[in-house]
């Protein structure tokens, strides 16, 4: 693996998820406001409604880990296994019903695995799959993804770390100001976040608000 897991658990603190169709303005800009107020991952998540397809996809990936590149910033690409290869991303992040987490372990090789999860079964099932990391949630409501499961909240990442899973553990869903301490406190080693940020007016000073909560 490129990081080992302390090495991730640290950078794992302030996930930036995002799509040019989560973002009021150019997403490059977005991500560069991202980066210079502090974020720590990234993730392109290109998907939904008027998300790009085919060569505008892989066209706008390429910029957005450029940009992430001369940061020294992880760049993930959610869902999407051949763009992750074909751009040689830092990692790829699936959910419960994507791909078998085996068969993308042998396609990515040391590449990082990101997997969704939404109980304790699913966590235990995603380790025992190579996940390299937990996104767990949602944590709170959000209208971002359109097929959330059911909000639990913190408690299920307590759940999980008083089954003893060490694994580095982002929370995500409906994360905004006032709520990062919750997650946080309840053994998560960062938090995902999308539209707080990519729905901001000003990027960096979201970013640096989040950032100002996890201190
Ligand atoms: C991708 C994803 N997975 C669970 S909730 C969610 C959306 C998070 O978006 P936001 O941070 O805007 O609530
Ligand atoms: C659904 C998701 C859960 N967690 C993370 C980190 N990314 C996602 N796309
Ligand atoms: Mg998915």
């Amino acid at each position: 693996m490129r990081y080992s897991e302390e090495e991730l658990r640290k950078k794992l603190q302030l996930y930036f998820v995002m799509g040019s169709n989560n973002c009021l303005k150019d997403p490059e800009i977005v991500l560069q406001e991202a980066i210079e107020g502090g974020i720590t991952f990234f993730q392109f998540r290109e998907k939904g409604t008027h998300a790009k397809k085919g060569s505008e996809k892989i066209k706008l990936a390429k910029k957005l880990q450029a940009i992430c590149k001369q940061n020294g910033i992880p760049f993930i690409v959610n869902d999407d296994l051949e763009l992750a290869l074909e751009i040689d991303a830092d990692g790829i992040h699936i959910g419960q019903e994507d791909e078998d987490p085996l068969k993308v372990r042998k396609m990515i090789g040391d590449k990082l695995l990101g997997i969704s999860v939404h109980n304790l079964n699913e966590a235990n099932q995603a380790l025992a799959q190579g996940a390299n990391y937990l996104g767990v949630g949602p944590m709170y409501e959000t209208t971002t993804k359109k097929d959330i499961r059911e909000v639990k909240g913190p408690e299920v990442i307590v759940e999980l770390r008083e089954n003893n899973l060490t694994v580095p553990i982002v929370g995500i869903g409906g994360i905004q100001k006032g709520l990062i301490k919750s997650v946080i406190e309840a053994g998560a080693d960062g938090v995902a976040v999308i539209s707080a940020i990519s729905n901001s007016e000003n990027p960096r000073e979201a970013v640096k608000d989040l950032l100002e909560e996890m201190k």
